[in-house]
């Protein structure tokens, strides 16, 4: 098994890992991680109704099926030419955003009106989510440190007509300078991306254990400073694509024991590990998701949604 793990191009320490979290199942986790993802799709409803551009995209010959956590979101079944060159994608009718991607904005709840924090914004596929949950009314702050990808940020946004939404180029561990109080907060952190392996190959060999520390790390300060902004009775969702419990499961357990926090019930993906390399967590760990790409068909992803005590 560990040898079929290697011949895929895993590192000796993450193959061990993969193999002590899940066993057998490990293999896979790695085999569905060598498929191509389907390409997948939200409706822009800023810009038009779910059905007028599902009509659209079939009278072109596109098919797709729904994705079960969000409702404006699909998966293609039949591309006939790439969707990317259809006047509906350039004239933002529609954004290509990975299924598990879909699923924090989602599980934020933002309503028209309120307030909110994308701590880590770029390219923005889940702030013009949040933003066309809120109905562009209510304002975003979106931060990310980025340049280049913040450009694309405001390409993005400006193509989906979001214009709700203030960008930050700018570390969101100053968020507290702007003395503003969120009712919710997004953090989809910066992680190893040990999730999106598809994607990126060499993640497989060129990870090391000090990149997750390093990672794990950011992630906790990131949080610790979101809480901070956040308004008693206020949600964060925090979510990851890497596959890392130290990313995910112990940065959550750390949360739980150290701020005045509750871990709200998610209903989709599986229940986060409650006990990996062997280390007890709490139960409510449970509640936070995990989707992978052998059961889930998306890359590996890790939600938790938390509400301010
Ligand atoms: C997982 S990506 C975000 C993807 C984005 N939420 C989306 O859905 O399109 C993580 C982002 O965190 C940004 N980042 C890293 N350190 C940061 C910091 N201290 N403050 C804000 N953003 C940061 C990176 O530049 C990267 O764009």
């Amino acid at each position: 098994m560990l040898e079929k793990l290697f011949s895929l191009g895993y590192s000796k320490t993450f193959a061990e890992r993969y193999y002590e979290l899940w066993g057998e199942r490990a293999l896979s986790i790695a085999e569905a991680m060598e498929k191509p993802l389907p390409r997948c799709f939200r409706v822009n409803t800023l810009r038009i109704e779910i059905p007028k551009l599902t009509k659209l995209l079939n009278k072109k010959g596109f098919q797709f099926r729904r994705i079960p956590w969000a409702r404006e979101g699909f998966c293609l079944t039949r591309e006939p030419f790439s969707i990317t060159s259809t006047p509906e994608y350039l004239s933002g009718l529609l954004y290509i955003q990975e299924a598990s991607s879909m699923y924090p904005p989602v599980a934020l709840e933002p309503k028209p009106g309120e307030v909110v924090a994308d701590m880590a914004a770029a390219p923005g596929g889940k702030t013009s989510y949040l933003a066309q949950l809120m109905e562009n009314e209510g304002i975003i702050y979106a931060f990310d440190v980025g340049e280049e990808r913040l450009k694309e940020t405001r390409l993005n946004l400006s193509r989906l007509g979001v214009t709700n939404t203030v960008l930050f180029h700018r570390s969101s561990l100053y968020i507290d300078e702007l003395g503003v109080e969120f009712d919710k907060i997004l953090l989809d952190a910066p992680c190893t991306g040990s999730g999106t392996i598809h994607k990126n190959p060499e993640r497989k060999a060129n990870r090391t254990i000090e990149d997750v520390k390093f990672c794990q790390n950011l992630q906790m300060k990131m949080l610790e400073k979101g809480l901070s902004v956040l308004r008693k009775g206020g949600i964060l969702v925090y979510s990851t694509c890497s596959l890392e419990p130290e990313e995910n499961e112990f940065v959550i357990q750390w949360v739980l024991d150290n701020f005045d926090v509750e871990l709200l019930p998610l209903r989709y993906g599986e229940p986060a590990l409650t006990r990996p390399f062997g280390i007890e967590l709490s139960e409510e760990i449970k509640k936070a998701r995990r989707f992978y790409p052998d059961r889930h068909g998306t890359s590996g992803f890790f939600v938790a949604k938390l509400r301010k005590l």
